[in-house]
């Protein structure tokens, strides 16, 4: 791969003035109600990730994705449609304190009553991960989340992953891990009875989310990594600027790779796992002969 592509964090710095409220507001459902709030009804329909009576703790790390995530969760209950309640929750993880207060600003400023919580992540990870603190980090961020949400009475924890992130990882673990695993649009949680993980931003793209952000004048946290920042060079980048590249060539090349997902030919699979048990086509080979 290129050697000179993009390795850190990209900056989003917006350029215009700060939009009122009221502009930001009506925006979600006129000028990018195609490109955002349509398609995040549309997930959450597909793939059935709210229901009536459901308590939803919506994560919020202060960065664009999650941002407009908390804005279309109030969209959506506004509109009443279905039923249900919502939590907004942050965990610092031990941010510069310039950044912390960026945080608290945007979500006043947007109208989003956020409870931030201390999570002292980055202290931990990076004494005890040095080598890989990301992965450490997003176990030990996800416990504190789903904590918190039950804390609250939730029963599912929404987190801001969009559909550049789930092309992204569907090719990160095929070019680099060696298997095919996407990411899903909903997952029961592991070690936290009843309580579901939903990504509703799933059919939205990265690219409409900067549009909005630039739109709303909305300073979103950048980078606000204290531990793997600058250290580490991050292949999610790498496989961003490697898919830009094909694109060029093949402009539908994104929306091959998220199908992929739905497409699986069980007939023409080498090997597959399944709660945790492998299997070869050679163990069901000479059935039904
Ligand atoms: N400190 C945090 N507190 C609460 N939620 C978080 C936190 N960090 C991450 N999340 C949740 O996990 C999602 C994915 O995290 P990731 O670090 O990959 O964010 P991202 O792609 O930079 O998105 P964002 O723009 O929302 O920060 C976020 O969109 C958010 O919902």
């Amino acid at each position: 791969m290129d050697n000179s592509i993009q390795s850190t964090c990209p900056v989003l710095v917006p350029e215009g003035e700060r939009k009122p409220l009221s502009e930001i507001e009506r925006s979600i459902i006129t000028r990018y109600r195609h490109k955002l709030y349509s398609k995040f009804v549309r997930a959450i329909s597909d793939y059935n990730l709210i229901q009536d009576g459901d308590k939803v703790a919506v994560a919020i790390s202060g960065g664009k994705d999650s941002l407009l995530m908390a804005k279309l969760f109030q969209e959506l209950v506004k509109h009443n449609k279905i039923k249900f309640e919502v939590e907004f929750i942050a965990m610092d993880p031990g941010y510069h304190p310039d950044i912390k207060k960026l945080l608290e600003e945007n979500c006043k400023y947007l109208n989003i009553p956020v409870h931030i919580f201390d999570g002292k992540i980055f202290e931990v990870v990076d004494r005890i991960a040095k080598d890989y603190p990301c992965y450490m980090c997003a176990r030990m961020r996800r416990g504190a989340l789903y904590n918190k949400a039950k804390e609250l009475g939730c029963n599912k924890l929404a987190l801001g992953h969009h559909y550049n992130d789930v092309i992204e990882t569907t090719l990160l673990n095929v070019l680099y891990s060696g298997n095919f695993k996407t990411m899903m649009p909903k997952l029961k949680a592991q070690n936290f009875e009843g309580m579901e993980l939903i990504r509703p931003m799933y059919y939205i793209e990265e690219h409409h989310i900067e549009q909005f952000t630039n739109y709303t004048g909305i300073w979103p946290l950048n980078c606000a990594c204290m531990v793997a920042a600058k250290k580490i060079g991050n292949k999610r980048y790498e496989i961003k600027e490697f898919i830009k590249n094909i694109k060029k060539d093949f402009p539908d090349v994104e929306k091959s790779i998220f199908k992929a997902a739905e497409n699986v030919n069980m007939e023409a699979i080498l090997g597959w796992q399944n709660k945790g048990k492998k299997y070869s086509f050679l163990d069901f080979y000479d059935e039904n002969e």
